[in-house]
């Protein structure tokens, strides 16, 4: 019997306790959670077992399915036999970040070393690049809402394609923090949009639908229980603000257009930190609503590189950068280690 797709539900079966956890969570508790608010709970049809991660009938009476900004397709590539072992998904903006990750976790589980020169399944095109590692799939998004949203709309078709079960999505990215020492990581506990509204509104045909943002907060408890084990760097669960640009967006005072004063930003940020708010990035709710609509556990994993209440300019070394940047790859490395050690 199919579980309703409440925007969010699994058919998946579980292949190890922590991701049975996990799943229960979404087809139970998540899932209730996201229908808690009304506005936010729409009924869609119940989709059959097969269609796991997409909920669209037109796409089992095509004849091929071309993933364009993949350069991936149904007639071109065995997708079951290139990705049919994905367990876990880790998306982030840049290229050389997801490289670098898929040659930290091809060592950290063991396949290989961090030294070897992981191909780019993509390479035919420069929109994103892929790395596989065992059953990691590691893919960038580039930056903002309309460029991760493409991604994973042709992302999640092709684990369905490749008939994938039991995936876990992760975003690992960096952030603006409120009121947090840089460095800090934050798992965002729900992505809020800039008027502090826990949802994604879509704009499809002119009509507005609002999307929940709430991440999987059992995924998200273990993230921060590896961060306790590890105990290198801060990390707390927070609300993530998510906006469609750096700049006045997230009300710099050092865009190339202002006409807001120093005070404007102070009293929203402040606002923002009474809300909840602890870091601001520009994918969150994007990834947070598909996520839940496909059914998949997600969590969002973002380091601070700086503290807007003192600054707006990323100043940073680079190497103190880099390092940063290794911080939300350690957390989601160290969660996806303790996984793949049981399968
Ligand atoms: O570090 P990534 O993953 O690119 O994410 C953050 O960095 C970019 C801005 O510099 C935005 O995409 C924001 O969300
Ligand atoms: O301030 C920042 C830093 C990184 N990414 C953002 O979106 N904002």
């Amino acid at each position: 019997m199919p579980i309703p797709r409440g925007d969010g539900a699994g058919t998946h079966k579980s292949f190890d306790f922590g991701h049975q956890k996990i799943q229960e969570d979404i087809a139970d508790s998540d899932y209730k959670m996201a229908c808690s608010n009304k506005d936010l709970c729409r009924k869609e049809p119940t989709c059959p077992p097969k269609c796991a991660y997409v909920s669209n009938p037109y796409l089992e009476t095509m004849k091929e399915d071309v993933l364009y900004h993949f350069d991936l397709g149904t007639k071109t590539h065995d997708l079951p036999a290139m990705f049919g072992d994905v367990k876990f998904i880790c998306v982030g903006g840049s290229s050389s970040r997801m490289k670098t990750f898929s040659q930290y976790m091809n060592e950290l589980l063991g396949l290989g070393r961090a030294t070897d020169d992981i191909p780019n399944i993509c390479a035919q095109t420069d929109r994103y690049s892929m790395y596989k590692v065992g059953p990691v799939l590691a893919v960038s998004h580039g930056m903002g809402i309309p460029s991760i949203s493409i991604m994973l709309h042709e992302l999640f078709k092709l684990l369905y394609h490749a008939k994938c079960t039991d995936v876990v999505a992760f975003r690992i990215g960096t952030s603006g923090g409120i009121g947090l020492k840089p460095g800090t990581v934050v798992i965002s506990k729900v992505s809020v949009d800039p008027s502090f509204h826990p949802h994604f509104e879509q704009n499809v045909m002119g009509k507005i639908t609002a999307y929940c943002t709430e991440l999987n907060a059992h995924l998200s408890q273990e993230l921060l229980n590896c961060s306790k084990e590890n105990n290198e760097f801060d990390t707390i669960i927070g609300t993530t603000l998510c906006t469609s640009d750096f700049y006045e967006g997230q009300a710099r005072l050092d865009g190339a257009f202002c006409n807001y004063t120093h005070e404007d930003k102070m009293k929203y940020l402040q606002r923002a930190y009474d809300t909840g708010v602890r870091n601001i990035e520009m994918e969150s709710s994007v990834f947070a609503a598909m996520c839940k609509r496909s059914g998949l556990p997600g969590a969002v994993v973002c380091v601070t590189l700086l503290d807007r209440l003192q600054g707006d300019q990323i100043d940073n070394s680079h190497e103190v950068l880099a390092e940063y940047q290794e911080r939300p790859q350690k957390l989601v490395g160290c969660y996806i280690k303790k996984v793949f050690c049981k399968i």
